[in-house]
């Protein structure tokens, strides 16, 4: 089977500046992958791009064999979009919000009012079919945003920052629509800057700064590559970090140290790792 996305020396510029830098990976079917970045990163016009709304200034992309600047047709007929921006129409009921998307689509009547029913009831809005976007919480316009990029069937779900602005109970139950329709074998990209939503959804990670991606894998083999042992040290109000290949030589390096005080050892994570990445703090 080939690849569901495949990225190869993707460059997007803007008024000359480069935003996107030589990007190349792939997403096998059913994959879930995730870009992880801080603001800024370039996730959004790399989902824009892979999604047929922004042309890549140089590179090529494949969306389950299709060219996304070739064949933009084809690509849109096989994607469901979750935009960061809430692109529901306030002012339409969550019925005629879904109603509209189907018959943009030209699902036939029938059919159209079944998969409606069904994909309300899934996310859990099929008791409010008939109130106003307008009336409708943050987390429930999401929710009607993925029913809506779910009901053409599509085969890979793009999920720009899908829990941004959300509160914790919020977002918890968007994870478990997102992680239940990956279990049903949808193939999904998300971006986010929130280290947790990775580490919970994701089995495969790229951390992107500065519009090039600098770590692609599982968080385990960022673990295996970078050290599964830490050493922290506070120095003031920071910590120094000291990576080791395994708690065990973390814990040797620590009894080896003549004053211990301010020093702490623990497995590493996906935190820790982006910092040693980029020097830097995600949030
Ligand atoms: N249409 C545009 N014209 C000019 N510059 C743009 C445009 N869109 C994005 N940029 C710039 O490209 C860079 C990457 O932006 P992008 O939105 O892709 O990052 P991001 O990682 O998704 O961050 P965020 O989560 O804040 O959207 C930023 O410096 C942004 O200002």
């Amino acid at each position: 089977m080939s690849a569901a996305v495949t990225v190869e020396n993707v460059h997007k510029v803007y008024n000359k500046v480069p935003v996107v830098n030589d990007l190349s990976f792939t997403i096998e079917p059913g994959e879930m992958f995730g870009l992880l970045g801080p603001n800024g990163a370039g996730k959004s016009t790399t989902i824009r791009m892979l999604t047929t709304l922004t042309k890549p200034t140089s590179g090529s992309i494949k969306i389950a064999g299709y060219d996304v600047q070739y064949q933009p047709i084809q690509v849109k007929q096989c994607i469901g979009v979750v935009l960061q921006q809430v692109s529901v129409d306030n002012d339409l009921t969550v019925w005629e919000n879904m109603e509209f998307h189907g018959r943009l689509h030209h699902i036939p009547n029938r059919e159209r009012q079944e998969r409606i029913k069904q994909w309300l009831n899934y996310v859990e809005l099929g008791d409010r079919q008939d109130s106003l976007v307008k009336t409708l919480s943050g987390g429930m316009k999401r929710r009607l945003q993925i029913a809506r990029a779910l009901l053409h069937q599509p085969d890979i779900l793009f999920l720009d920052e899908p829990t941004v602005g959300l509160d914790p109970q919020t977002r918890r139950r968007l994870w478990e629509i997102i992680k239940d329709l990956n279990r049903q074998g949808m193939t999904m990209l998300l971006t986010t800057h929130y280290m947790d939503e990775v580490e919970y959804l994701c089995d495969r990670i790229g951390i992107m700064d500065g519009g090039k991606l600098i770590e692609l894998g599982t968080l385990n083999q960022f673990r295996e590559k970078h050290g599964e042992g830490l050493v922290m040290k506070q120095i003031g109000d920071r910590w120094e970090y000291k990576f080791f290949s395994d708690i065990a030589e973390a814990n040797t390096y620590l009894e080896q140290q003549p004053d211990k005080t301010g020093l702490m050892v623990r497995p590493s994570n996906l935190e820790d790792i982006f910092v040693e990445l980029t020097g830097r703090q995600l949030d």
